[in-house]
């Protein structure tokens, strides 16, 4: 009989295999939609098949058992492997398969060329010339140059206008000259910087005859590149261990007044003359492409290091027995229990919401830097940056949220590195901070919403882009009975609301004499509110658009079952906006909560069938709990035997102090 899960093999836990059995859909269907193709889908399968067929490209060891030192000699050892291997394994001009070939094989806890390919070749896209991709791009992509993006510095990392390194124009020599001229300016954070990159695209304030220009990207030499030494006048190492990213080599740099060729500002946006004239960008922040380019992308990375947590925890959730129901004679799995129901499925619906979303992001910025170098048309950047501050901002931390409830769903056995989830939530939640700190990020939104709402108020709604008219449209009572475009009025209600309200206060302060900037911070906790709200929005509705645009039955029904859930917990999660004022019912409540909880029920036969779509290989996942087949207890008690500290029966530790004071008490 062909089952609609594939994942079911002999031999498997029968407990998870009786789960497969209960799918309605075609989990490889399933995971068409994910990946957004049937080919990249199929080439993801093919490509983990024969990488499980390369000895040298597994884990030498599991990695938890690593430290840092090894951690960062076998990633640079795997890198080499695959080398050799890329063009057998994948086409190398396609980037879902590069990247799903990476998290395969390096995993998720950093290496070399991490930021090589995130930041430094896109950077190098984005802002050097056609001269400067004739000298350093095909250079970067063939990897004969590895290289970082280092910007943020020791003092600063959020005021980029702050930071401190300075790129000083001389004319005479048509030199810019590296400096930094305190500890606080020593760039301080950047991946792959420490010990594995010879280049770097490197921010710094231009200087031109004393006059400050802000920050701008320089490429900079800072290795010798035979014998991979720091240049004369460079200072660089490696900041330390972090919460997670263990295997990467986040780094620490210092000019002495280190000299680079006038060409080595980027300059396809803005230059610097021979004579010191400087020539301005078609858009002042054109230079931050390569952040916009990575907030663009997180979306999707974190919806899938969500999925990985809720992979672990879900199937964990299938084998894991426990407590009774109504039969007394028999013990039931841990998944159904409707607070463990409660507790994951609606992170399996943003999982899935995260994806999808970041796919039209994705989109969005490719065709961002189509406009811009075909045609120098930068208009769509306002709207792209507003949209990817708010986004990267909410998904991180509902993705850190989300993971750290799988751990717990996991009971004792999530605290285990075996379960791998702590490292997958430390990596998730770096991204809280990294690409913009996630306040900071949600203020940039604001600005755009506080300006949308001006634009109302001074009767120039027609201008408002169409991401934000529901701003202007006026309310109307909602009956939720009727479907999806009834809860996305709802929202639209209470973000507008928000919108509005904070925008008043902000308004109000102003009115009563505080300056811009103090009025903005006297409102700040409710401006942050309202992009919440806003990309919360957001989300909804590209959620709705994309489970309308499946053709297939089963998988499009799955969804929608998903879909209904995502609905009805997040109305639920932000009811109180729309109660407060009446404009919700306790009615309508008690019917969002009814949803809610039918809309569990009927996921439950899904669930394991929902995270085995994410087709995560065992490699992948690096879980010892979360094993396609489900054997847990055997699983979890050969990884401890495989622990160091179980060589020997006894430890010199204990014969060296901890004897000797067994022994002295005894006297
Ligand atoms: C395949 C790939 C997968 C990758 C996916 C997975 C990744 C997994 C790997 C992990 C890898 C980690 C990689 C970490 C790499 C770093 O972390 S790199 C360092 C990142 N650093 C930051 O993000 C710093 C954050 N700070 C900033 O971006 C800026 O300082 C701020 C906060 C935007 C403020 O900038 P500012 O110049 O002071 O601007 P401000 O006065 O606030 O605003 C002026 C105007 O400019 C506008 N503006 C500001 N920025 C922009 C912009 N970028 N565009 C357009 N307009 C803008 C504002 O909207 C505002 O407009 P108006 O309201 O006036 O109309
Ligand atoms: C894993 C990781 C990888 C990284 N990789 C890189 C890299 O490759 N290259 C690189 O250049 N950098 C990198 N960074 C640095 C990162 O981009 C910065 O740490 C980040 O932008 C936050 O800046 P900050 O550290 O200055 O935080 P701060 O701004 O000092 O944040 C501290 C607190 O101040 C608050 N705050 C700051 N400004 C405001 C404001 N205007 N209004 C309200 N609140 C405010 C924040 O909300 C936060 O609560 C990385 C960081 C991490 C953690």
């Amino acid at each position: 009989m062909a089952f609609l899960n594939k994942e079911i093999r002999d031999g498997d836990n029968q407990d998870l295999t009786e789960e497969r059995r209960t799918a309605t859909f075609d989990t490889d269907k399933m995971a068409e939609v994910i990946y957004g193709s049937e080919k990249l889908a199929r080439r993801r399968r093919e490509i983990s098949h024969a990488v499980s067929r390369i000895p040298e490209l597994a884990d030498s060891r599991p990695l938890p058992f690593l430290d840092r030192f090894e951690k960062v000699t076998e990633g640079t050892r795997k890198l080499s492997v695959l080398d050799r291997h890329l063009a057998e394994l994948i086409d190398v001009n396609d980037n879902g398969e590069a990247l799903h070939l990476y998290h395969e094989v390096m995993g998720m806890e950093g290496h070399p060329l991490a930021l090589h390919e995130v930041m430094f070749v896109p950077a190098l896209i984005g802002q050097a010339s056609d001269e400067q991709y004739e000298k350093w791009l095909g250079r970067a992509k063939r990897r004969e140059i590895i290289g970082c993006y280092a910007q943020t510095e020791l003092g600063h990392g959020s005021n980029l206008r702050k930071l401190e390194t300075t790129a000083t124009y001389t004319p005479s020599t048509q030199e810019f000259i590296l400096h930094t001229p305190t500890i606080t300016a020593l760039k301080w954070w950047p991946g792959a910087l420490g010990k594995s990159s010879n280049y770097a695209v490197v921010v710094a304030d231009l200087i031109i005859k004393d006059k400050s220009y802000g920050p701008h990207p320089f490429i900079v030499q800072l290795r010798d590149e035979k014998t991979h030494q720091p240049l004369p006048g460079i200072t660089v190492g490696d900041i330390g261990p972090k919460m997670a990213f263990n295997g990467g080599d986040n780094g620490y740099l210092g000019f002495d007044n280190f000299r680079i060729p006038r060409e080595n500002l980027l300059n396809r946006h803005s230059r610097v003359e021979a004579d010191g004239t400087y020539v301005r960008p078609p858009h002042a922040k054109i230079g931050h492409s390569a952040m916009i380019r990575v907030r663009s992308h997180m979306a999707t990375g974190q919806g899938w290091l969500l999925g990985h947590a809720l992979t672990i925890a879900i199937r964990y959730s299938a084998v894991r027995i426990q407590g009774f129901l109504e039969d007394k004679s028999h013990e039931v799995k841990v998944l159904d229990y409707q607070t463990q129901q409660h507790r994951l499925f609606p992170a399996i619906a943003r999982a899935y919401a995260f994806i999808f979303c970041g796919f039209e992001t994705i989109r969005l910025y490719d065709q961002l830097i189509l406009d811009m170098n075909s045609n120098g048309n930068t208009s769509g950047m306002a709207d792209l940056h507003a949209l990817t501050s708010g986004l990267k901002s909410v998904v991180t931390h509902f993705v850190g949220q989300g993971i750290e409830q799988a751990r717990m769903a996991c009971g004792g056995h999530g605290y285990s590195m075996a379960s791998y989830i702590s490292e997958i939530y430390g990596v998730a939640i770096g991204g809280c901070t990294y690409e913009g700190e996630n306040m900071v990020m949600l203020l940039q939104l604001a600005r755009y919403l506080v300006k949308s709402v001006e634009l109302v108020k001074s009767g120039k709604a027609n201008q408002l882009g169409p991401m934000v008219a529901y701003l202007a449209v006026a309310d109307h009572k909602v009956n939720l009975a009727t479907g999806p475009d009834s809860y996305v009025k709802m929202f639209q209600y209470i973000s507008k609301r928000q919108s509005w309200k904070a925008t008043e206060k902000f308004l109000k302060f102003m009115e009563n004499g505080d300056s811009r900037d103090v009025a903005w911070n006297k409102t700040a906790v409710e401006l942050t509110r309202a992009s919440r709200l806003h990309t919360r929005l957001y989300i909804m509705e590209t959620f709705i658009r994309r489970v309308e645009s499946v053709t297939d039955i089963p998988v499009k029904s799955a969804l929608t079952d998903l879909l209904n859930l995502h609905l009805n917990y997040e109305l639920l999660d932000v009811a109180s906006y729309a109660l407060e004022d009446g404009f919700m019912s306790s009615n309508q409540m008690d019917f969002i909560k009814n949803q809610l909880y039918s809309s569990l029920e009927k996921i439950r036969p899904n669930a394991v069938s929902l995270v085995d779509s994410f087709q995560f290989s065992d490699m992948q996942l690096r879980s010892v709990l979360g094993r396609r087949d489900g054997h847990v207890y055997q699983n979890l008690f050969d990884w401890a035997k495989s622990s160091p500290l179980n060589k020997t029966d006894v430890l010199p530790s204990v014969t060296q102090y901890l004897k000797p004071m067994m022994e002295k008490a005894k006297l």
